[in-house]
């Protein structure tokens, strides 16, 4: 069981955190605070933002702070799921070989796994992934490889629509989070970017971020301990309730978006599993700013990162989901009422 000063002194490892990142990545302080969030709440997580805005720069300087392995592979058209076990090649001799894949070459310390441009990746391939994900294990050369400490990050290429295979909707659910990274807007944090040659060398960049400074292996006994100990009142569970409901019946509660039929767009709300996500994620929020109990504005703090890829829209309207979605999940947040 940990006490409240072992939660206090965790606070400080998670501040001590975000420092080390915000070393290495400039600009984008809600970035890192949702990855905070996310490492705390041991949650897969889904990357969204164009290329070159830094997201390998951020898993990987995440990674060097929690300690544990770091791993990328690429989704391509003809990637395979046995591409992520295994590899053959010839060896000095002319034998054939088989060496462990990206997944398994580390073993039990793998503890970020970043699959850039997944939707380029087969439906096959995702539902290794999928698999992987939630069971944090993988069979193959007849025993089965265990990665307790793992967490996946996913990209999806947005530029390049043709030749991918959007994760489907169940797929989407699994992420705990969607961390979105923009262009920074900022003149300074422009021309640091830009000028200084700092962040023009990956490696010595990352360099300065300090190793380890959240003992991988520690983090799920406290992440439990934080949802053990940040309480929910009955008005905050009322409250999460209707915007439970609001997700599915935007109507009902007097939502509409532009150019739409709202007893035709969804197709369904949020899930249990989604809801129950959206909650783990507040309680992290609420512990960093040193609560014992959450408060709306936890809830409001990650619920567009938590619920805007898990709504689920009918056909007719998917192909317009950039559109529609950032508005209904706004207005779902300012229609319902907090306590
Ligand atoms: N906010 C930022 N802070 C620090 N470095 C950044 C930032 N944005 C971009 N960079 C720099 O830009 C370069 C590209 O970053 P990175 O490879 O992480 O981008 P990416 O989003 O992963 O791109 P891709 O999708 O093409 O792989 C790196 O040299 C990185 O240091």
């Amino acid at each position: 069981m940990h006490s409240e000063q072992q939660l206090a002194d965790w606070r400080e490892k998670a501040f001590r955190f975000e420092s080390e990142i915000e070393k290495a990545i400039v600009g984008q302080p809600r970035a890192i605070r949702l990855m905070t969030i996310a490492v705390f709440s041991r949650g897969h997580v889904l990357l969204e933002g164009n290329v070159g805005v830094g997201k390998t720069t951020l898993l990987r300087a995440v990674s060097r702070a929690v300690g544990g392995e770091y791993e990328r592979i690429e989704g391509t058209i003809d990637l395979m799921p046995a591409d992520l076990i295994y590899y053959t090649y010839l060896d000095e001799n002319g034998r054939p070989r088989v060496d462990p894949g990206p997944v398994l070459k580390h073993g039990e310390r793998l503890s970020t796994f970043f699959f850039n441009e997944i939707n380029r990746a087969r439906p096959q391939v995702h539902s290794l992934l999928l698999r992987i994900m939630a069971e944090r294990s993988v069979t193959a050369f007849n025993r089965e490889s265990r990665f307790p400490y793992l967490q996946v990050f996913a990209d999806r290429n947005r530029v390049e629509k043709e030749e991918t295979f959007e994760l489907p909707a169940a797929a989407r659910d699994r992420f705990l989070l969607e961390i979105a990274m923009d262009y920074p807007s900022d003149d300074d944090i422009l021309d640091q970017l830009t000028f200084d040659p700092r962040f023009h060398d990956v490696d010595t960049l990352l360099g300065a971020v300090g190793e380890a400074v959240l003992p991988f292996r520690e983090l799920d006994a406290i992440a439990a301990a934080i949802q053990t100990s940040i309480e929910a009142s009955p008005t905050l569970r009322a409250y999460t309730r209707n915007l439970w409901r609001a997700s599915h019946e935007p109507e009902r509660f007097g939502i509409s978006v532009a150019d739409a039929d709202m007893s035709e767009l969804i197709q369904a709300g949020a899930s249990p599993r989604g809801m129950s996500y959206l909650i783990r994620a507040a309680r992290v929020h609420a512990w960093l700013k040193g609560r014992n109990r959450v408060i709306p504005e936890d809830v409001q703090g990650v619920f567009y990162p938590a619920m805007a890829h898990r709504v689920f829209l009918k056909p007719a309207y998917e192909y317009r989901r950039d559109e529609l979605v950032p508005g209904l999940v706004d207005k779902i947040l300012h229609s319902i009422a907090a306590p």
